[in-house]
This record gives structure tokens, sequence and C-alpha cells, in this order.
């Protein structure tokens, strides 16, 4: 059986997308729900393959929560402290955590259930996931007394998890992924003993540590960093419930309706973000703007018109927005100037995401007719001068599946191999793409 979706040209796009809840909020405040004293009425949470991963392991741990029948309501019972799952023998695991491609759920259960000793807990995850790292993150919890131990291959999940961490001072490497020190962040208030974390090298990411700091304040903790170096927390700390949290839509699916009225013209509206967001990739919008499309924002809401031109012949460090600067590498083929390239600067770490997204986008750029310089963390993207219609694969990324949906607005088809893979973190992404777009000429 074939499995791609063929997306006919599109002629103009119109209309107003609500945004699913953001991925990075809706794990993050189910984390911190569990371990709060109280119980959390989360509003708008993500229903996605993502956020399923964080609630099927709160579950196995014995965490119990009420989901409204559209999923996006969760009522989560708090248990006052750490996860933890009580073993009977220390001989085996005696809980395997089977997590999938989820970095927001792998990353940050490894350090939540580093406190607790005496858990032999398996933690593991899909093909790709046994390939991401996670070794600046175990080594930097192992400082602090973490007994974690590699059950495959050295350095990736599958792992063991005995707890152990008590606290001190400890190092991290910054330079690969920011969900390393955002899950420490999250773990380090329930530790026995305080933390001083001290951050090695460049700092990826960081509106994400942002982020992680914004929402653990909402459940009663805050930390104080110098300049992202040096974050310091006390120890023996309760999270505490702050009753009802409305998630935000997700700044980084808004990203390809915004692109889709910046490059075809006609305005689209999407709901559930705007200038007060927390999220980093809600600055996209602003790069639009630089572009020559007009932005405007409201309560809870960004609107974006193309102008009249379209010059996506920039030269950017997207190091702070990784994930929203994929929908840019596709803006760059519709841009007017031809023969200046857009420079996508500093995005090595797209290398161990969901794919090699480096390799994977250069690789289908081409094939749509741009001509592309893939770097060691970087991409030259030269626009064609008329775009091809191709069959994309998609390695399994589900930003790959959205972005390159955006090609049938160059006036050609698109097909799309193994469109599930959006269901990582958007569902119904095809449907609100369909919603907005008009086929007829
Ligand atoms: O903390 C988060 O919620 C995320 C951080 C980013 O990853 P890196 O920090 O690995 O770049 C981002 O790409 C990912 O989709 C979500
Ligand atoms: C990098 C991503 O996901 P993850 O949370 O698995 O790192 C992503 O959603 O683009």
């Amino acid at each position: 059986m074939n499995n791609f979706i063929k997306l006919d040209p599109i002629y103009k796009v119109n209309g107003t997308v609500s945004l699913p809840g953001s991925k990075s909020i809706s794990n993050r405040a189910l984390l911190l729900a569990a371990q709060s004293v109280g119980t959390t009425r989360l509003i708008n949470l993500l229903d996605s393959d993502d956020v399923q991963y964080m609630l099927n392991a709160l579950y196995k741990l014995g965490i119990q929560y009420k989901l409204s029948s559209d999923r996006k309501i969760c009522e989560i019972d708090g248990i006052g402290g750490p996860l933890q799952f009580q073993n009977k023998s220390s001989l085996h695991p005696q809980l395997t955590l089977f997590l999938g491609n989820a970095g927001t759920v792998v990353r940050p259960l490894i350090a939540a259930l580093s406190i607790v000793t005496s858990q032999n807990i398996m933690l593991t995850g899909d093909v790709r996931m046994q390939e991401r790292p996670i070794h600046h993150l175990i080594h930097a919890l192992r400082q602090g007394g973490s007994q974690i131990n590699y059950l495959k291959k050295e350095y990736h999940v599958p792992v063991c998890l005995n707890g152990g961490y008590r606290g001190g001072t400890i190092i991290i490497q910054g330079n690969i992924s920011s969900q390393f020190l955002s899950s420490i962040l999250m773990m380090i208030p329930l530790a026995p003993e305080n933390t001083c974390i001290k951050v090695d090298g460049k700092l990826v990411s960081k509106p994400y540590i942002d982020l992680t700091l914004s929402i653990m304040k909402i459940f009663g903790i805050t930390i104080q960093h110098q300049d992202y170096k040096i974050f310091y927390c006390e120890g023996n700390r309760l999270y505490v419930s702050p009753k009802e949290y409305i998630i935000e839509g997700d700044a980084s699916s808004a990203s390809y309706f915004l692109a889709a009225s910046a490059i075809k013209g006609g305005t689209v509206k999407v709901l559930g973000i705007d200038k007060h967001s927390k999220q980093g990739d809600v600055y996209f919008s602003d790069i639009l703007n630089r572009m020559g499309a007009f932005v405007s924002w409201g309560d809870n809401y960004i609107e974006c018109t193309r102008g009249t031109t379209l010059n996506a012949s920039i030269d950017i460090d997207v190091n702070h927005m990784p994930d929203a600067a994929m929908t840019l590498a596709i803006i760059a083929l519709f841009t007017i100037e031809k023969k200046i390239p857009m420079i996508l600067r500093n995005i090595y770490n797209w290398r161990v995401k969901e794919s090699d997204r480096l390799y994977a986008m250069a690789t289908e750029l081409r094939k749509v007719g741009a001509k592309v310089i893939e770097g060691y963390d970087y991409l030259y993207i030269f626009a064609p001068q008329k775009i091809q219609s191709a069959y994309i694969n998609t390695y399994h990324d589900h930003r790959i599946a959205m972005c390159f949906s955006l090609i049938a607005l160059s006036g050609v088809s698109v097909i799309i191999d193994n469109p599930q893979c959006i269901c990582k973190t958007f569902p119904d992404f095809f449907n609100q793409f369909f919603k907005i777009s008009n086929t007829q000429q």
C-alpha cells in the first residue's frame, strides 16, 4: 500500500487556525504537576504522540489523572515530591518505560527518576532515540550522585536508573541540547541537597531554558542564574500546583501557517500565541516581517499577510529557534532575490534531532530545484528559478513533512512520504493546512 499524501497546487491561503497546545509546555507542565502538592487542571494540553508518551510513563509510575473526552484537559493529582517506582527486586529492571522519540520526555524523565533510590527502572526509546545523545545529561547527573547504567550502547538509551542524586556542584555541557539543562533544572528543587549547575561552553536553544524557568515559577519554584552560566537552587523543596494552567498554542506549529501567508498572500491568523508568549519560536514572525511580510499581534493571536515582495535572502544565526528555522529554509525557495542565498547558521544540533536535519533538508531542498551547500553547522540555500514538483522523503521527521507541504504554494504539487509522522506533535496538521488553502485557480 502506498504511504504518501499528494498536495495539489495551492493558489491562495486565507483563514484562521486554532493552534494545538505547545509540546514543550505540555510535557513540562505534566511533569511538574505530577510532582506538585495538589491537583492541577491543565487546559489546552497537546494531544499527540510525544505527550502520550509522557502520560503513559506517568501512569506507569502511579500518577493519577483524568483526561477530558477530547484529551485537551487533564486533571492530574500531584504526589508532592519526586517521581518514584516502588521496586520489589533489585536484580532486574522492574519497570520499563518506552518513550518513542520524544526528547521532551526521555531527557526530563531520566533526570526526574534519578533522585529516589532502589528503583531499577529501564528507560528506552525507538531506534532513532537510541541514536540521539544523552551523555552530557548522564555525566552531569552522575556528578550529583545518580546511579545510571547504559544497557546497550555507551552514551545512549536504553539506560537503567537507580536514583541516588543528592546535589552539589555539577558541570554540564550546553552545546548539544538545552533539554539536558532543562531536565536537571526541573529535578533539582526536589533533590535532598542544594545544587549549583555550571554550564560549560556555549548553551544552545536558550529560549527553552527561559521556558523551563518560567513554568517552574508557575509551579512555585524560582531559580536564579548568572547569565545562563551558573544556576543555583536549594534542595528539598516542593512544587505547588497553580490549580489551573492554560497551555499556550504551539509556536513552532504556528510557523507553517504564518509562512504560508507570507509566501502566498491572503491573511492567516493563528490563535493561541501572542507577544507575551513564553516560547522562543514566536520570534519567527519578526523574521517574516524583516522579509517584507506584514505581521500584527493581538490578544492571543498573531496575524500575517504577504507584503509586496518577499526577500528571504537573509544571513541569520537561528540557534535560538531550531524548530521554526526549518520553515525558514522552505521560505528561502520563494525569495525574489534568486542570486543571493538564505544562510542559516549555528544549527549543528539539527543533526541530532528526529533526523539528521541538515542532511535531510539539504537533500530534499535539492529535489525541488534549490542549490544547497550543506556545512557542518550551516546551510546556504539558493532559490531555483522555478520550484519543481517532487516526492519528499520525511525520515520519520514530522517537521520535514510539515514544512515541505509549503511547496504546494509554488504552483506545483508535492508528495509527502509517510505523512503520519506529523503525529509526533501535530496530528491535525493536514486538516488545518487544507482549511486555509484554496486549490481553485
Ligand atoms: O526543551 C524543549 O522543549 C525543546 C528544545 C529544543 O531542543 P534542543 O534543546 O535539543 O535544541 C527543541 O528543538 C525541541 O523541539 C524542544
Ligand atoms: C526536536 C524536536 O523534538 P524533541 O522534543 O524530540 O527533541 C522537534 O519537535 O522538532
